[in-house]
């Protein structure tokens, strides 16, 4: 066979990945050119779903990285390290990377994907955003001709599982969370998941690809979902919206320099948005651009055959590039410039307060008369603009009142909030979500 595969993990992707390399008939006749002839994982005698052929599973993971026979390394391990050692010294040793890492790349995509420069060596990465969603590789093709001004979407699979059961069925955070890593959607640490940072690694990546500058990770804004309440959904229910956790990467061109702001947040979205129809384990993402207007990508975000799907054809791309340039497997001489990443620069991110957002805010106050007319001078000192406010309910000697506004800066909203926090009035405030 022509190329060989180091495969590094065999867990929930890694296993969906064999599971495609080794039954090959009715896929691409290009991948009976594929084969896998090493496995490296971190127990031997661990029970897995697949049978593989003898003599392939190893723990020496390094041995894979270097072994001269092979093309191509497919990196399944996740987390930082070893996966960015191990990549850099596979690309050192002019391999061929096929990776589903996210986190590693959102943070040291700059070192790998120089050293894969010079070393004229592929990085692929369709795996880690949207999991089996085409998304990676369609940015960077199909979409090249525009200038993108928004890239926005629901890309974590695990919370909007969990978002979505708790909507449609009122079901329990911790069961459904349990449900989502027993189907293998959640990262090993589910925490990732679970506050946003699984999104801000995959929005950080998009962002980059969408506006071709480096995006520094600690920059982006993150809120994840822990904070919403059965209240809150049951509300938002009311308004006409509902809760998803989305990703957004926004650049304003009107200003002298460009102003770019990327952030993971919980978000009322409209019910006749076509993100608020994204259920369970898919996901979609939504880009602007011009000329093309609005384009939505949608599919399962996460779990084994539609990550794995992504993955191979990563594999099968590198293998399609490498057979019709005629180079020596290892050493593309001249790279293909679509399937390449030469950012050169990082970008500064705006701050999240000069971010020009609309807000759900709900508060405890003291069910007096006049309590509504004091929050809506307090914002208007602020410069904030209320589109509706609703005293929804009352609990003893305190009601509770549900603000939206309209368009505002967020520094300003703050200022207001803060302001309020000190009136006797208020008691608190225990929710305050972005409205799309
Ligand atoms: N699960 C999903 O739906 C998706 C996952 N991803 C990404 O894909 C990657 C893999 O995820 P997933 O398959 O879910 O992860 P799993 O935890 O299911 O699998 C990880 C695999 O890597 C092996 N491994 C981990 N650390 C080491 C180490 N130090 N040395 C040797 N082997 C090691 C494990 O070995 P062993 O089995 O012996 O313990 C296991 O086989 C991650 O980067 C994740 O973010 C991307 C999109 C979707
Ligand atoms: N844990 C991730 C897996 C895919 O990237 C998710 O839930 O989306
Ligand atoms: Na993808």
């Amino acid at each position: 066979m022509a190329f060989k595969i180091g495969l590094l993990g065999l867990g929930t992707v890694g296993q969906g990945t064999a599971a495609i390399l080794l039954d090959r008939e009715g896929r691409h006749p290009l991948l009976k050119e594929i084969e896998l002839v090493r496995v490296g994982v971190r127990s031997l005698s661990k029970s897995r779903t697949i049978a593989l052929p003898e003599n392939l599973l190893t723990t020496d993971l390094e041995a894979i990285v270097t072994d001269p026979e092979i093309d191509i390394v497919v990196e399944l391990i996740g987390g930082v390290e070893p996966a960015r050692s191990l990549i850099l010294k596979a690309i050192d040793h002019g391999k061929h990377i096929v990776t589903a890492n996210k986190a590693l790349i959102s943070r040291h995509g700059a070192e790998i994907f120089s050293a894969a420069n010079q070393k004229g060596v592929y990085v692929l990465l369709e795996a880690a955003v949207g999991g089996g969603i085409p998304v990676i590789q369609p940015m960077k093709e199909c979409l090249g001709a525009n200038r993108i001004n928004t890239v926005m979407g629901i890309v974590n699979g695990t919370t909007n599982y969990i978002l979505t059961r708790m909507q449609a069925e009122a079901a329990n955070f911790d069961e459904v969370l349990q449900q989502a890593q027993e189907l293998g959607y959640a990262e090993a640490d589910p925490t990732a998941d679970v506050d946003g940072l699984d999104a801000a690694d995959k929005i950080a990546i998009l962002a980059s690809l969408a506006f071709g500058e480096r995006i520094k990770l600690e920059q982006v804004y993150c809120e994840g979902i822990r904070g919403i309440s059965a209240t809150d959904i049951d509300y938002a229910d009311r308004l006409g919206f509902t809760i998803k956790l989305l990703a957004i990467a926004s650049r304003s061109l009107e200003s002298d320099t460009d102003n770019i702001s990327v952030r993971v947040h919980p978000t009322l979205v409209p019910k006749l948005h076509p993100l608020a129809s994204i259920n369970g384990v898919n996901n979609a993402i939504f880009i602007e651009g011009e000329p093309i207007g609005q384009v939505m990508f949608f599919g399962p975000g996460a779990g084994a055959g539609p990550t794995a799907s992504a993955v191979v054809s990563d594999i099968l791309n590198i293998a399609g590039i490498i057979t019709t340039t005629n180079t020596p497997h290892g050493l593309a001489e001249s790279a293909h410039p679509l399937m390449t990443c030469t950012h050169q620069h990082y970008c500064e991110l705006a701050p999240i307060e000069e971010l020009i957002t609309r807000f759900y805010a709900r508060f405890i106050t003291r069910d007096l008369p006049g309590v509504i007319g004091k929050l809506g001078t307090c914002f208007g000192n602020h410069e904030v603009s209320i589109e509706s406010i609703v005293q929804i309910d009352t609990h003893g000697k305190q009601a509770e009142i549900v603000v939206v506004t309209h368009d505002v800066r967020e520094g300003n909203f703050r200022a207001a909030l803060d302001e309020l926090k000190h009136m006797d009035i208020v008691d608190r405030f225990p929710s305050l979500l972005r409205v799309l």
